[in-house]
């Protein structure tokens, strides 16, 4: 399904994170959203997965709308996202984390969902083990497998190659885009490495200052001055 969030304004008491941001993704469609530090991009996925609520704007996916939304009705109607830093509760196996995730969604059979998921990213062999005793790279991969549980048209990923070497985040960006083919969702990504940005998005959203500056096919928006000035330098 189409997603789509219309003139979506932030402001945190005085501080305005987001300043009348649009955002058109497609089904299928992978994203790139990139910008400075503190540009607002982590507050878009925010707003969007129902972790705040927007201080106006809208959103909508398919023939639905709303100005606000619950992160559990969010991951009901199927945005699933993950988040900048892994929280894994101490002592779960794998499949026992991904079906926490699936459990929390209350929708679809918790094991078969996590089970699906764990197939997907090729994890199965590690369900059994402790998830806190995984290395870094893979708790990387099992916070998307987590995010992938059930039902699934939109996903945000904010900095998933965070932390990982180079052979790491080439592993992301063939798992991201094997979920693309695999579940035709449309996909938000927020990296700052642009290696990972330019091999993976279809189109690349700039953010400075809570506004868009640039949406383009990533080599367009690369040489776009205003964004070279505001976020890649020369
Ligand atoms: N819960 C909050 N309370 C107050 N201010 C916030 C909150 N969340 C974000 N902000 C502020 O909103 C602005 C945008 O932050 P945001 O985290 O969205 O930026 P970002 O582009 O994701 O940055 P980074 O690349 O460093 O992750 C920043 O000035 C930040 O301090």
């Amino acid at each position: 399904m189409n997603f789509k969030a219309s003139d979506v304004v932030m402001k945190f008491k005085g501080l305005t994170a987001l300043d009348g941001v649009s955002l058109d993704v497609a089904k299928g469609e992978i994203v790139g959203l990139i910008g400075p530090n503190g540009s607002g991009k982590t507050t878009l996925l925010n707003v969007t997965s129902g972790v705040y609520s927007p201080t106006s704007g809208s959103f909508s996916m398919g023939a639905e709308s709303w100005s606000s939304i619950s992160l559990r009705d969010a991951a009901r109607r199927g945005i699933r996202r993950t988040f900048q830093n892994i929280r894994l509760f101490n002592s779960l196996t794998v499949l026992e984390t991904v079906e926490v995730a699936s459990a929390w969604l209350g929708t679809g059979d918790r094991r078969e969902n996590a089970l699906n998921a764990l197939d997907e990213l090729h994890f199965t062999q590690h369900r059994d083990r402790i998830a806190t005793e995984l290395a870094y790279g893979m708790q990387r991969r099992l916070e998307i497998a987590r995010a992938i549980a059930g039902r699934l048209e939109f996903l945000l990923l904010d900095e998933p190659t965070a932390g990982l070497n180079h052979g790491e985040s080439e592993e992301i960006v063939t798992i991201v885009q094997a979920i693309r083919r695999r579940r035709g969702c449309g996909i938000v990504i927020i990296d700052h490495d642009l290696n990972v940005i330019m091999n993976v998005c279809d189109r690349v959203v700039v953010l400075s200052e809570g506004k868009v500056i640039a949406s383009g096919p990533p080599q367009e928006v690369r040489r776009d001055p205003q964004v070279i000035k505001a976020y890649l330098g020369s």
